[in-house]
């Protein structure tokens, strides 16, 4: 009998490996026998070299964007990974901003019930939050993030060679979860957040450590808990109301880091309401809103009833109603439930 090569790799539970900076070609190439690149369409440019550091048998992009993030695009990927027979040693390496890897990581997740992926993360926002941790998936038209999985990916690509040339509100996207990041760490993380000026090509130098620090602490966040059955909730601080809004404006038209923003000023004020956080708080995170000319304010006015009901489609939802993310000082994070519908409007109308 010839020996018989394992089929089904051993599920790691733990979370996945982070490359910092460029040289990342040789462990990508030793994920797996073969490599497909799926990509967002955005990042044509960036193709034959990541292919070819990928060592990847072939590429595909397509249109992304938070608008694009459905099941309509997984299927156009299904279809291309069918096309170039990928099987269940095939690695797919998924590269852009936090919607692609969502994307593109929620096809690996249920093609062929699984395939392994790397994550090569082109954007702020998916280097110090969306493209580690394996929460995968896409929106629907109920609600943000509604259908997806977790599924880690193997390896996790910080390359700072993408940022430079992000777009100015690209990079303010990615601010409203390093506040967000800021906010729950405390410490060092929320004294240097304050002091930095607004990110950019020229200032990315000073950005470096503290997008190091917010990835490293989502992964040892996702490790103690990567099925988000305790502490990982708290890495969805403002994510309650961001994601209500971001459905209810329709999605990308707040991007998902302003929402987050706009969604944590509403928690820091019901944590001030109910936990007794200090006020100089919101005014701080307010102020760095200011400077970095992240939104404080919705742009129109949003109907309480819809939104009271969309916060309901929360996944932190349980039959017993919702669990909120709330803070009792940077670095002490709280799960709060049962808060009043008053209360919520009260808050909600700090930011109208
Ligand atoms: O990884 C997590 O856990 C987070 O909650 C991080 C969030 O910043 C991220 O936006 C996440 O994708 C939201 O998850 P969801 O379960 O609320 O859709």
């Amino acid at each position: 009998m010839p020996e018989q090569e394992p089929i089904i790799k051993e599920r790691r539970e733990d979370s996945s490996r982070l490359i910092f900076g460029s040289d990342w070609d040789s462990l990508v190439k030793s994920v797996g026998p073969r490599r497909l690149v799926v990509a967002d369409q955005q990042l044509a440019e960036w193709m034959p070299s990541v292919t070819d550091k990928a060592g990847a048998d072939g590429y595909f992009s397509l249109p992304l964007g938070e608008a694009a993030k459905t099941l309509e695009s997984v299927s156009v990927v299904y279809e291309w990974l069918a096309q170039q027979k990928a099987a269940r040693d095939t690695v797919v390496v998924a590269v852009g901003g936090g919607v692609a890897t969502d994307l593109i990581g929620f096809a690996a997740a249920t093609y062929l019930r699984g395939l392994s992926w790397v994550a090569v993360s082109t954007t702020l926002l998916g280097q110090v939050d969306a493209a580690i941790g394996g929460k995968v998936g896409v929106n629907t038209r109920w609600g943000k993030n509604l259908v997806g999985a977790f599924h880690l990916p193997e390896l996790v690509v910080l390359d700072p060679r993408f940022l430079a040339s992000l777009p100015r509100r690209e990079w303010q996207t990615g601010l409203g979860e390093i506040i967000k990041s800021a906010l729950i760490a405390g410490g060092s993380l929320y004294d240097t957040v304050g002091s930095l000026p607004m990110p950019s090509a020229d200032t990315l130098v000073e950005w470096q450590p503290v997008i190091r620090a917010c990835a490293e602490l989502k992964v040892s966040v996702v490790n103690q808990d990567p099925f988000e059955a305790g502490p990982r909730m708290f890495l969805n601080l403002g994510h309650t109301v961001g994601h209500a809004l971001e459905a209810l404006f329709g999605y990308g038209v707040l991007t998902h880091g302003e929402a987050v923003g706009l969604g944590t000023l509403v928690a820091l004020s019901l944590s001030e309401e109910l936990l007794g956080l200090d006020p100089g708080v919101r005014a701080e995170a307010a102020q760095w809103m200011e400077r970095w000319e992240l939104p404080q304010r919705l742009f129109a006015p949003v109907d309480f009833e819809a939104l009271w009901e969309q916060l309901h489609r929360d996944k932190k939802a349980r039959a017993g109603g919702l669990t909120w993310v709330l803070l009792e000082s940077p670095g002490s994070p709280r799960l709060v439930k049962g808060i009043q519908r008053e209360t919520v409007l009260n808050a909600v109308s700090t930011i109208l």
